[in-house]
């Protein structure tokens, strides 16, 4: 069994058919990009497997489960956290609050518990506050923790939003343009930490429009154009696909940046 499975999915805005009838699967433990020009349908494609968008017709398995119509936060409980191509952070709280912040759907305490804090929610909280310091280590920002996310770089942001993501204890992760904005040096760092996560057991799914990253992280590539799937396969057969080459690596600048 797959961990996620894409069957047929369909999505449609107004008159727009923005997903066409797109299957694909991720296997445990693969590094896997979703590739295809601007406006392809690669980020409604990620808002339909997190639940921020319901399929119009075929199915979404994760683990062999349906998320078809599961709100998002159930969908982080089933085991799928995300990043966004626009970074979501609370701005103004201190950078360890934001790691926090992902390890809720984890906390079993419910609103009587945290009003009058009874052990087992200073138990939750004590978990919590070790699991944010452990992701905020491991993508190197805990020297940070005290300081609010709007004092970081924008490379340190877009690593505290993986953080986020990662202190909810996921077996899939989902990186929307995890490399946007980052400097040389940091898309450097940020391939290093997509293999760390891979290492961890953490299957990873990412959208990116640098075509250096994609090409070294990813073991597997879909590739779609006008929301339709065109290519599968490893970086080295679809970077040689000649529908790709016309879809999405036409131009030299592109293909020079492989
Ligand atoms: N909420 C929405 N309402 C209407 N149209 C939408 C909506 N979201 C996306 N679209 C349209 O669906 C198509 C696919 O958009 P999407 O953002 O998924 O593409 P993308 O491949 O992620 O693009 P990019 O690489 O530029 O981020 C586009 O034509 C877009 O304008």
């Amino acid at each position: 069994m797959s961990l996620l499975s894409l069957e047929k999915v369909v999505k449609t805005f107004g008159g727009l058919t923005a997903v066409n009838r797109v299957s694909f699967s991720v296997e445990a433990g693969e590094i896997v990009g979703l590739i295809g020009p601007n406006g392809a349908g690669k980020t409604t494609l990620f808002n339909l497997i997190t639940g921020n968008y319901t399929p119009d017709s075929g199915d979404i398995l994760f683990e062999g489960r349906s998320v078809k119509g599961k709100k998002p936060h159930k969908i982080v409980d089933m085991g799928i956290a995300r990043t966004f191509q626009s970074i979501r952070l609370f701005q103004n709280m201190p950078v360890v609050e934001n790691a926090l912040a992902g390890c809720h759907c984890r906390m079993k305490s419910g609103i009587f518990a945290s009003m009058i804090r009874t052990p087992g929610q200073r138990r939750e909280e004590k978990k919590a506050l070790e699991t944010a310091r452990e992701v905020l280590d491991f993508v190197g920002l805990w020297e940070y923790a005290g300081l609010s996310a709007s004092s970081l770089s924008y490379g340190k942001q877009r690593l505290l939003e993986i953080a986020r993501a990662l202190a909810s204890r996921p077996r899939l992760i989902i990186l929307d343009e995890p490399a946007g904005g980052m400097n040389d040096q940091e898309t450097a760092e940020l391939l290093h930490l997509i293999r760390e996560i891979s290492r961890k057991g953490i299957t990873v799914l990412l959208i990116e429009h640098d075509m250096g990253l994609v090409m070294r992280a990813c073991e597997k590539l879909v590739v779609i154009e006008y929301g339709t799937k065109i290519a599968v396969g490893s970086p080295e057969e679809v970077k040689n696909n000649p529908r790709v080459i016309e879809a999405y690596l036409g131009s030299d600048e592109e293909e020079d940046a492989c």
